[in-house]
């Protein structure tokens, strides 16, 4: 907490890079006078260099005419004082070489002029004049004030270069490296220190800016967990009630199997049903028809079914059904054959490859194994056991029928027959 009192405020820092651009200002300013002043200094020369002739020409031929020296020298220095002169050289026509010069190494633009007394032709001697060259250096060798100016400006920019250094590790560091914090931030990872935080020095408002930060990035992030509990919830519940859809449908379609087997079977013996059977029976026949093969159908009727529920109860009836039922597909078991319960107390037997006679072995020891279970019957008029009497029609090239139904007729007149006859026995179709 001390060190975020102590850490200098933005307020200040941007004061002081105010000062800054009001140096780099000064700067600016001070380069373009300088800039102005070497041009007027320039043209300065150029005018004196013009004038010097007109001005000295005169003067320097009547001091070569009278032969006085020492004025001819003063005229020189004259030109050295008073005009931007580096160097003044007179060759005078006697041989005589005199010159002047100022401190200073390098050379400006220079002309020459002849010396000549007025109205006469007559060269006395030629001056060759150096200008002092204009550039910074010049400048400031002849302008002292300006020098002191521009080394107290160096000092102040150099002290700005060392402020603006100092800002930079102070606020603008600490800024960029917040600027990439907050880009990298990832509201759906766990909340991380921002790594510029760590930085006890970093200006007051910035580690405000942190704080605030921070509360945003937990809010977010306990918001971002509440939302994910929510959604693993959602998830879960899916989860659920696709099980339970899947549960669902998996008895859905165990119902349907379910009843697509009841739709084709008997609901009380198991046996193929009379839908089944008629489907079969159509099968076969056009089966026998096109292969010129055998085919028996038997029709069996359990005897005196009514008088038994009567005495025993339907129940029993049932049972009695049932056995019946049971024993029938034992004895018919092979693949291509097919027992069916065609409704009431009436059962069928479908025995493909079966010519009458062979069919009707078969049935004949399947009815005395029925007799032979003699459960009793207790009110039959006949028998004391329960019996049942059977049909037998058979489809081969020899005896060929014209139809399923009209195989499934003679069946039943067949039954007719062995009902009529006294029970209890097998007839074959004429
Ligand atoms: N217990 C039971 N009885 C049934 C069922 N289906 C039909 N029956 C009975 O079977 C009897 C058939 O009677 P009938 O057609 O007169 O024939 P029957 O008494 O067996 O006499 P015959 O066939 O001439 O020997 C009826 O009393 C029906 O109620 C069944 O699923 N269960």
């Amino acid at each position: 907490m001390s060190s975020q009192i102590s850490a200098p405020s933005l307020k200040s820092r941007t004061l002081f890079s105010l000062v800054l651009l009001g140096l780099v200002l000064v700067l600016g300013s001070s380069a373009w006078q300088l800039q102005q002043e070497l041009r007027q200094r320039s043209e300065r020369i150029a005018d004196d260099l013009r004038a010097l002739p007109l001005l000295y020409a005169e003067p320097l031929a009547l001091s070569l005419a009278e032969s006085r020296p020492e004025r001819t020298r003063q005229l020189l220095n004259s030109m050295l004082e008073r005009h931007s002169v580096q160097r003044v050289e007179l060759l005078a026509r006697n041989g005589q070489r005199l010159s002047a010069r100022q401190e200073g190494e390098e050379d400006g633009p220079s002309s020459h002029f002849s010396v000549q007394l007025p109205g006469s032709a007559e060269s006395l001697g030629e001056v060759q004049v150096v200008a002092a060259p204009s550039n910074w250096r010049t400048l400031l060798a002849q302008d002292h004030v300006l020098e002191a100016a521009l080394q107290h400006l160096g000092l102040v920019l150099m002290l700005a270069f060392a402020a603006a250094l100092l800002l930079d590790r102070l606020l603008l560091r600490h800024l960029r490296r917040m600027t990439e914090d907050l880009e990298r931030f990832d509201p759906s990872q766990p909340p991380s220190q921002l790594s510029w935080t760590d930085s006890d020095r970093a200006p007051l408002e910035l580690q405000q800016v942190n704080r605030a930060f921070n509360h945003v990035q937990q809010s977010v992030d306990a918001q971002l967990q509440r939302e994910q509990a929510r959604v693993a919830a959602l998830n879960a519940e899916v989860a659920r009630q696709s099980e339970q859809l899947r549960a669902a449908e998996l008895a859905l379609e165990a119902k349907k199997r379910e009843l697509a087997v009841l739709s084709r079977h008997d609901g009380l013996t198991g046996l193929a049903n009379r839908r089944e059977f008629d489907d079969a029976l159509r099968r076969e026949f056009k089966r026998a028809q096109r292969q010129h093969a055998r085919l028996a159908l038997a029709v069996l009727d359990l005897d005196h079914l009514k008088a038994y529920n009567e005495v025993h109860g339907h129940a029993a009836g049932d049972a009695l059904l049932k056995r019946f039922a049971q024993l029938l597909a034992e004895r018919f078991k092979r693949d291509t054959d097919m027992v069916a319960r065609l409704g009431g107390e009436e059962f069928a037997a479908l025995l493909p490859g079966f010519d009458q006679a062979s069919a009707q072995g078969l049935l004949e020891t399947l009815r005395e194994e029925w007799r032979a279970l003699a459960l009793p019957h207790g009110a039959s008029p006949v028998d004391q056991v329960v019996t049942v009497s059977i049909g037998l029609a058979a489809y081969s090239p020899h005896q060929p029928y014209l139809s399923p139904q009209a195989l499934m007729q003679a069946a039943d007149e067949a039954l007719y027959i062995a009902k009529h006859a006294g029970r209890d026995r097998l007839s074959l179709a004429a």
